[in-house]
């Protein structure tokens, strides 16, 4: 951004507000008088706001990476807008700026990284710096809070990897819970009779239903009051969970109507969820046997009973564990397979390849490991944070900046990939036909804020998909118009809606 530019848009804001209040003053007695109040007042409300701005991005911010001009005080507008393309807009502009660029929320640096090489750059090679979490306001994830020496998430985070690691990812338990939830979308897909249905709603309630069970140790029928309670108040904390809340970068929108509701609502429903948790742990320590531990409850109050670390087992860490994991693992999982069903549909030869005994090339080899790419559908980083001033590709990033990984555009980038908006499940292999390991493909991001659920949600997506494509034989349900791959961005990268014919195979 130049002077020039800044002193232009300062000078259209002003001239702008002066015509308004012209247009508003005509025809009135003190027309004069109140015309010279008004813009004096705002002259120097303007001066106030271009000092301010000449200090914080000029002074304090000097050689950071390029990027759009910023509004004065609001930041840029990309951020705010609820564009369903999103995500290709954040790539179009890293042709214009780089593979390294800044935005601005309110005063707050975002710097957004593309391309694999970047991405590796910050959260592998210097991931001692760009590895903490933002303390938002409005947070996005509770386990993974915490910045400073103490780094607490990262006790944390082995404690939810061990669980998830004890209850069996990989292991043949997990693998019975998992073919639980597929036996029931399956019930559910062969009742259709060959009508149109909309399978989404049932994979979410899958993969909730299977992190109820490692959190729980039950299960729930999908249409049961205590799960829809729960996933509803889990899908408010999703909603009003928005790294970008206005409420995270402009204090004083605390204030405003809208954020008195939305912190009323959060409240109200993280409020909720605890009565559910700490209810949860009661009935459990009824029952408790520490030679026959359950669940993840069940691991937590032997925690406790163990003492060993007390600040850390406590009520609000289990809330935060159990939430994120809720939050991280059953949209994202769900909506993977709803994108790898919409593929199957508009790609039959494929579909007819993966489950084809006689080849059966993409399911055995690519297999467990990996879903024909199809779980890229996570098109950012969650933000990390600068935890100092530092350099990143010879650009200074000052402590605090955001730092967000544009994970689709390390999908994109022709350094690594060959016709990467190709839907070419073969690139996964190599000549002689086995699975190929791409470095670039990143879906779960990389560094030690790498997903927690990667494994979990590798082996559900490998066996619902799997087994779903053996019973039947997925088909548009208009041949007529064809369903757009393009997906709406929100927090993952939705399909639009749409409904399969499911045909049984025998
Ligand atoms: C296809 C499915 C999934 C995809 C594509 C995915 C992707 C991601 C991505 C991109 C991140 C952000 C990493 C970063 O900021 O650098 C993340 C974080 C996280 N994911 Fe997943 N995820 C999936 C499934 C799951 C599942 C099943 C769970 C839980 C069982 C889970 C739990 C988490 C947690 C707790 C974090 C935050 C980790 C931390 O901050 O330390 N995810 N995931």
């Amino acid at each position: 951004m130049t002077k020039n530019d800044l002193v232009w848009r300062n000078f259209m804001l002003y001239m702008y507000i002066v015509i308004l209040v012209r247009v508003l003053c005509v025809g009135r007695s003190d027309y004069r008088r109140r015309m010279f109040e008004v813009t004096a007042l705002l002259s120097v409300f303007l001066v106030c706001i271009v000092i301010y701005y000449l200090y914080t991005n000029f002074k304090r911010q000097k050689n950071l990476p390029p990027g759009p001009t910023p509004w004065p005080v609001f930041g840029n507008s990309i951020l705010f807008k609820k564009d369903p393309h999103g995500y290709k807009r954040l790539t179009e502009l890293s042709k214009e700026y780089g593979d390294i660029y800044t935005l601005y929320c309110g005063s707050t640096v975002i710097i957004i990284l593309n391309g694999y090489d970047a991405i590796h750059e910050a959260f592998v090679k210097q991931s001692s710096t760009f590895t903490d979490r933002p303390q938002l306001f409005v947070p996005l994830i509770g386990v993974s809070k915490g910045t400073g020496d103490d780094k607490p998430w990262k006790e944390l985070r082995r404690f939810t990897l061990q669980t998830l690691r004890d209850f069996g990812v990989g292991k043949k338990s997990l693998e019975e819970r998992i073919q639980e939830e597929i036996t029931v979308v399956s019930d559910m897909l062969s009742e259709t009779n060959g009508k149109p249905v909309r399978v989404k709603p049932h994979l979410l309630s899958a993969a909730t239903n299977i992190i109820c069970s490692i959190m729980f140790g039950a299960r729930f029928q999908y249409d049961e009051s205590k799960f829809t309670e729960l996933t509803g108040v889990l899908e408010a904390i999703f909603k009003l969970n928005a790294p970008f809340a206005k409420e995270n970068f402009f204090p004083v929108t605390r204030m405003f109507p809208s954020g008195i509701e939305l912190i009323k609502k959060r409240s109200q429903a993280i409020e909720k969820i605890k009565r559910y948790i700490a209810t949860t742990i009661e009935e459990h320590k009824s029952l408790f046997d520490p030679d026959n531990i359950r669940d993840f409850i069940d691991l937590y109050i032997n925690a406790t009973r163990d003492n060993t670390n007390p600040e850390l087992f406590t009520e609000s860490n289990v809330y935060k564990i159990i939430v994120d994991l809720f939050l991280a693992g059953g949209e994202t999982t769900g909506t993977s397979l709803d994108w790898a069903l919409l593929y199957m549909i508009s790609f039959p030869e494929i579909q007819k390849k993966s489950f084809s005994c006689k080849q059966h090339f993409l399911l055995q080899v690519i297999g467990f490991n990996r879903l024909i790419g199809l779980e890229d559908r996570v098109t950012f980083s969650l933000p990390h944070v600068a935890n100092k001033d530092a350099k990143l590709m010879g650009f200074n990033i000052p402590k605090d900046a955001i730092i967000i990984a544009n994970l689709y555009s390390a999908h994109m980038d022709t350094k690594y990939w060959e016709n990467p908006e190709k839907f070419k499940p073969e690139r996964f292999l190599d000549l002689s036909g086995k699975l190929k390991r791409r470095e670039a493909f990143v879906p779960f991001s990389t560094g030690p804020r790498l997903c927690i659920g990667e494994p979990l949600a590798r082996m559900e997506l490998f066996l619902f998909f799997a087994n779903l494509l053996q019973k039947f034989n997925f088909k548009m349900s208009s041949e007529i118009t064809p369903q757009s791959l393009d997906g709406i961005q929100a927090l993952t990268l939705t399909p639009l809606p749409y409904e399969l014919i499911a045909v049984k195979r025998h």
